[in-house]
């Protein structure tokens, strides 16, 4: 790595506090997607740059996934997964190894980087203090064999309806970092798997955030050649949608992004979280890097 020398390191610093004004005292929800998560030096990156939000007087919130994780527990164990739509299908036995991985393993390793670097995160669900209720899923597909739509029944796998922000607020009021893992209790009190990109749209929509980055393993929205596309619109966004260049896990995040900017969040970005410093860089300098999606 090349040297900087003190007085780069004092003027990058300097040319950081139009940014660091710009966010001050409001709140970013931070997706971190399973694939973002990478290895070691850059999940400890990471942590450090949630401090350094916190240390700057921004609010972070943190909401993580966990779907390559929760793949691999479930292979060791001889369960077998499919999805529909982007979305597990999440049956009795899934729905336990489920929890366990998110609000287990990948929750409190993210905590402990977070409190390593000298934050003081702490790690829930949304099922904690009833923060989120969800309703059952319900989608329809098209049949690949008769082309013909079908419902399918996801099993234990929730939508968000209604975010408390009780726990939430006390936590952000006293400099504690949330970090959530994506689950959700039902009206009966059902334990429910929520997609980690709309369950941070939810909780984003209801914080009123002013930003919304979405860290996942790509630039951004890419094109039917693969090339990044730096701006979108929602029009643009539903039409890409719809012809199928945009796809799989790449459509909840596109969704979830419509929804946040329809409930009053200013700004929502998907970036390629395995790049070092990708929120430093996102919010602290002026190269935009992923795709900003914009009305
Ligand atoms: N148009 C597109 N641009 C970028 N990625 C896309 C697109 N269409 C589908 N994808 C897929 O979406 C994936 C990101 O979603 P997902 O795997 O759910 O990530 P995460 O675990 O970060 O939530 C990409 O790795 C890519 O395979
Ligand atoms: C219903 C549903 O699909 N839930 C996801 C929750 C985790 C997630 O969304 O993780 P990523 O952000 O890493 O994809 C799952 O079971 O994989």
């Amino acid at each position: 790595m090349t040297e900087i020398s003190p007085l780069d390191q004092a003027r990058i610093l300097s040319e950081a506090l139009p940014h660091m004004q710009q966010y001050d005292e409001e709140t970013i929800v931070i997706k971190y997607g399973g694939h973002a998560m990478g290895d070691e030096e850059t999940a400890k990156n990471f942590a450090r740059d949630i401090v350094l939000l916190e240390q700057t007087a921004i609010n972070p919130v943190v909401v993580h996934g966990g779907g390559p994780q929760i793949a691999t527990m479930l292979k060791r164990l001889g369960i077998v997964s499919e999805f529909a739509a982007g979305l597990r299908i999440t049956d009795a036995a899934t729905i336990e190894i489920v929890e366990m991985v998110l609000a287990g393993s990948v929750n409190k390793q993210i905590v402990g980087y977070i409190n390593e670097a000298g934050g003081k995160a702490v790690g829930l669900s949304g099922k904690d203090a009833n923060m989120v209720k969800a309703t059952k899923t319900t989608r329809t597909i098209i049949d690949p064999g008769s082309h013909i739509e079908k419902a399918v029944d996801l099993g234990f796998v929730g939508d968000p309806e209604k975010v408390d922000l009780t726990l939430l607020n006390q936590l952000i009021g006293y400099e504690l970092i949330p970090v959530l893992a994506p689950l959700a209790t039902s009206k009966d009190g059902q334990t429910l798997n929520v997609n980690a990109d709309t369950f941070a749209g939810a909780v984003a929509g209801a914080l009123k955030a002013k930003r919304l980055l979405l860290l996942t393993d790509v630039p951004g929205v890419l094109d039917k050649s693969k090339k990044l596309i730096p701006q979108l619109s929602v029009k643009d966004a539903r039409k890409l949608i719809a012809d199928g260049t945009i796809s799989g896990g790449m459509i909840p995040k596109v969704e979830t992004c419509i929804y946040a900017l329809e409930q009053g969040v200013e700004g929502v970005v998907i970036i390629d979280g395995k790049m070092q410093h990708a929120v430093l860089l996102e919010l602290f300098t002026n190269t935009g890097t992923g795709t900003l999606i914009h009305k």
